[in-house]
């Protein structure tokens, strides 16, 4: 009995561990965010006004609608625990738990030219390798030859399989194929990417309509998540597009890349606010290990730990 209570006890101190790891590591990627916060309060306190905590969301690019919504009815002192309550609050749109329970589990990965699709895909292959997971590739990105090329390199860079076509050739048949070799090769996850395009572009969103089709007919249900790439460093102009996106083909959740290279992280609430989508994951860098879970928890702690005195 002792000894089972004193294994629960370091097994919460472990993931204790883990938490303050995981906050630390968002506190370094999200250094320019979080730079620009401190300029509005520099010192850290146990109550901060309303008008400062107003100007530290506007300069890290949350919406202004947003922060009426988050910010209503507060006191002209606010503690962290009520301004903590109210930011979580905005992600209430939390990733849905046991989605992994299909195999093998298709993703397809959406989104505009450069917003950081194939280094993402790449990310994303490489968490669920180090995971234990299978993955395999779908060189949907037909269009240009570029993308195949660069999503072939990562996929020999990290040893995972990839089924790709000539350019120009139809990207729904490389979803089908990929899908297919996944079952016979009884490989757990399929990331399938797409051509970049913009919301206006009739042709390209046919085809994209056409892709999640085709992913069906290799597989119902398939495909399980279909994933917008935003690019972070566009902060709240990222939200039209992916509304448009949402539209054509139904969005079940965000990645948001570059948070690294931005002030812009305030983004994220708007983002997950306004589409009301989850975000699953966000990028920090270019290389491969720098894709990390979005924790809106850890996020809102991190953000409150530059400002406040902790409780
Ligand atoms: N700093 C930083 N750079 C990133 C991140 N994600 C992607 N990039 C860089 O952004 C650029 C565009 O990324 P790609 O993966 O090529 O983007 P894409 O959407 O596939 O773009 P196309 O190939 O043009 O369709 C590359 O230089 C990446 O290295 C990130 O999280 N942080």
């Amino acid at each position: 009995m002792f000894s089972f209570l004193k294994k629960d006890k370091n097994e919460e101190n472990k993931t204790l561990e883990t938490q303050e790891e995981s906050k630390n590591f968002l506190s370094k990627a999200l250094s320019k965010t979080f730079s620009s916060i401190k300029n509005v309060v520099p010192q850290k306190k146990e109550k901060i006004s309303f008008d400062e905590i107003e100007e530290l969301l506007i300069e890290s690019d949350v919406e202004y609608e947003i922060i009426e919504k988050a910010m209503n009815g507060l006191p002209d002192m606010i503690t962290r625990k009520q301004l903590r309550h109210r930011l979580v609050m905005l992600f209430e749109h939390a990733p849905e738990v046991n989605l992994q329970n299909t195999k093998p589990f298709v993703r397809l990965i959406i989104g505009v030219n450069g917003a950081g699709k194939t280094t993402t895909i790449a990310k994303l292959a490489n968490n669920l390798k180090r995971n234990g997971q299978s993955v395999i590739l779908g060189a949907g990105d037909t269009f240009r030859a570029a993308a195949i090329e660069q999503l072939s390199t990562w996929a020999e860079k990290l040893n995972i399989p990839i089924i790709k076509t000539k350019q120009g050739h139809d990207a729904s048949a490389v979803a089908f194929d990929t899908i297919s070799a996944a079952i016979s090769r009884n490989i757990d996850n399929v990331i399938i990417d797409t051509a970049g395009r913009l919301q206006t572009q009739t042709n390209l969103n046919n085809e994209l309509k056409k892709i999640v089709k085709v992913c069906s007919k290799a597989l119902p249900d398939a495909p399980h998540q279909k994933l917008m790439i935003l690019d972070g460093t566009q902060g709240n102009s990222a939200i039209a597009q992916a509304k448009a996106f949402n539209e054509i083909v139904g969005i079940d959740g965000i990645i948001v890349t570059k948070l690294d290279g931005t002030a812009k992280g305030g983004a994220l609430f708007s983002i997950s606010n306004q589409l009301e989508l989850p975000i699953f994951y966000i990028g920090i860098g270019e290389k491969e290990n720098d894709l990390i879970e979005f924790s809106p928890d850890n996020f809102v702690d991190s953000l409150l730990d530059e400002i406040y005195i902790k409780e």
